[in-house]
């Protein structure tokens, strides 16, 4: 079935499969993506539909998302798949969802910063995460915007104004620099990259991006300066990706898989799987810096338990201590757009 609601000032596509409709499909849980017409929101809806654990997929962007939708509802797999465009369409889109993905907003070009991101992006993730606010205040929202740094100060500032703030619920998605840093690794090993974990702290950007090689698993070990010149590769991935692709933008296709990754994980454990551990930056006590990335362990209501930072070598302390300024300077920022603008 397809059908088409059009309203004043927006249009919403929705489409059906009556198989979807049994009941234990509505028992799953709702996956939305908010930004899903973008770069990364195409290719991670297509992971995500891609996925059974999956029963609902709701795609809101302002533009493209009745073609993507229309697309997508054509793949034989388990999840119902409904577009929706435009503001007015968000209380359709995120009503009953119980994960939010937000890709939405603007990208790097070559020589900017993602910091150069937040006039643009700031007021983005303010008015999607009102909206998860008044519609789905217990979903998970999962934050992929830059300046993540700032975005996710930005998110937790909004949700407590309206009373909703959970900081179990809130993650910014960092999986991407997990991601990179198994490959990296690996490569240089040549070690078995499905089994390799390297654990990535601190904050997204630059200098904030701590690689923990010191922590990988299984172990590795290298002279320092090669060490340096791998958690330096890893800091500057992004610039790496945004300069090949020469102003078409930055990181999608890499990005949607770690993001699809960190979904899947935070699904599994909300149906009560055991030992699902990523790492993501939310708010902590690791640090004086209130948002912090470190492993966690995921359940039910989102972070169970922050694994924390464990030890770091002589190394990793100094990225520690260069990352602190910057951090902090970029969670005020964000704590300061909610609350002085
Ligand atoms: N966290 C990470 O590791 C990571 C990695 C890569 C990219 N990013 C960030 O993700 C964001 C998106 O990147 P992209 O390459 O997909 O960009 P893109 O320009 O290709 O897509 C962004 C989408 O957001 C939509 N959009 C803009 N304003 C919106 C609004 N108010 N509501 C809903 N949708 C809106 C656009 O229409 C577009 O479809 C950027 O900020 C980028 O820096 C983060
Ligand atoms: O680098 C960017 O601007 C996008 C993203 O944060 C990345 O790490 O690839």
């Amino acid at each position: 079935m397809f059908s088409r609601l059009a309203k004043p000032s927006t249009v919403t596509f929705i489409v059906s499969r009556s198989f979807c409709k049994s009941s234990q499909a509505w028992q799953s849980p709702k996956v939305a993506v908010l930004g899903a017409g973008g770069g990364i929101g195409q290719p991670l809806s297509l992971l995500l539909k891609n996925s059974a654990k999956i029963a609902s997929l709701s795609l809101y962007d302002i533009a493209h998302t009745p073609g993507v939708a229309a697309d997508l509802s054509h793949i034989d797999t388990r999840a119902h798949v409904t577009g929706h465009l435009g503001p007015a369409s968000l209380e359709a889109c995120l009503t009953d969802a119980s994960v939010v993905l937000i890709p939405a907003g603007v990208p790097r070009k070559p020589g900017m910063t993602r910091d150069d991101l937040f006039n643009t992006n700031a007021g983005i993730v303010r008015d999607l995460v009102s909206a998860i606010g008044d519609f789905c205040p217990k979903a998970m929202i999962c934050i992929i915007t830059n300046p993540v740094n700032s975005t996710v100060p930005i998110a937790a500032e909004v949700l407590k104004k309206k009373g909703v703030y959970d900081p179990r619920r809130l993650f910014g998605v960092t999986t991407l620099d997990i991601v990179r840093s198994n490959a990296f690794v690996a490569e240089a090993k040549e070690l078995d990259v499905s089994k390799l974990n390297v654990p990535v702290m601190g904050g997204h950007s630059g200098v904030t991006i701590i690689p923990v090689i010191s922590q990988a698993n299984p172990s590795v070990s290298f002279p320092p300066e090669e060490r340096k010149k791998l958690s330096e590769r890893i800091q500057n991935a992004g610039t790496e990706v945004v300069e090949a692709k020469a102003g078409a933008g930055s990181a999608t296709l890499s990005m949607a898989y770690a993001a699809s990754r960190f979904t899947f994980s935070l699904l599994e454990a909300m149906a009560g799987g055991e030992g699902q551990v990523e790492c993501a930056y939310v708010q902590s006590e690791e640090t004086d810096a209130a948002f912090f990335s470190t492993p966690l362990l995921l359940g039910k209501n989102g972070v169970e338990k922050n694994l924390g930072r464990g030890k770091l070598i002589d190394y990793e302390m100094q990225l520690l201590d260069a990352a602190m300024p910057e951090l902090k300077k970029n969670i005020q920022a964000g704590v300061d757009f909610v609350n002085k603008s």
